[in-house]
């Protein structure tokens, strides 16, 4: 038979469960508009790693870990395995992109040669 503080020690995971899942669909959200931002920087020649942004972003971080009491380490290790991911993830949507490109300009010289009788 389940006694309470089994039962209590049930619900509290429970609890832990649903906020993880809100955890992995915030960073899933993130990692979306990381994929609109990897355009813009494709779009506009931009590095995907900005170094005074992500220190930024760091500092709100650290910051915002300690208003609610949360080591300062904790939340920077947390951002700094954030900040590679999206930097991972920004690299290879930009490096599909340039291969896109490459591809359709390919296509696009086959077309003019073909225009042109040269095929
Ligand atoms: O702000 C950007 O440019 C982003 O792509 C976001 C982000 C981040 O994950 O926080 C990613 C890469 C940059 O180095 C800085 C910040």
């Amino acid at each position: 038979m389940e006694t309470d503080w089994q039962a209590n020690l049930a619900a509290l995971r429970r609890r832990i469960d649903a906020l993880d899942e809100q955890l992995i669909e915030c960073l899933a959200q993130r990692f979306l508009v990381a994929q609109e931002i990897a355009r813009l920087k494709w779009q506009y020649n931009m590095s995907v790693v900005q170094a005074d942004r992500a220190q930024d972003v760091e500092r709100r971080y650290i910051e915002a870990g300690k208003a609610h009491q949360i080591d300062p380490v904790f939340m920077a290790r947390l951002y700094q395995l954030i900040h590679e991911e999206t930097c991972r993830m920004q690299a290879a949507w930009m490096a599909q992109a340039s291969q896109a490109e490459r591809r359709q300009s390919g296509v696009r010289r086959d077309d003019h040669r073909h225009a042109a009788g040269q095929v």
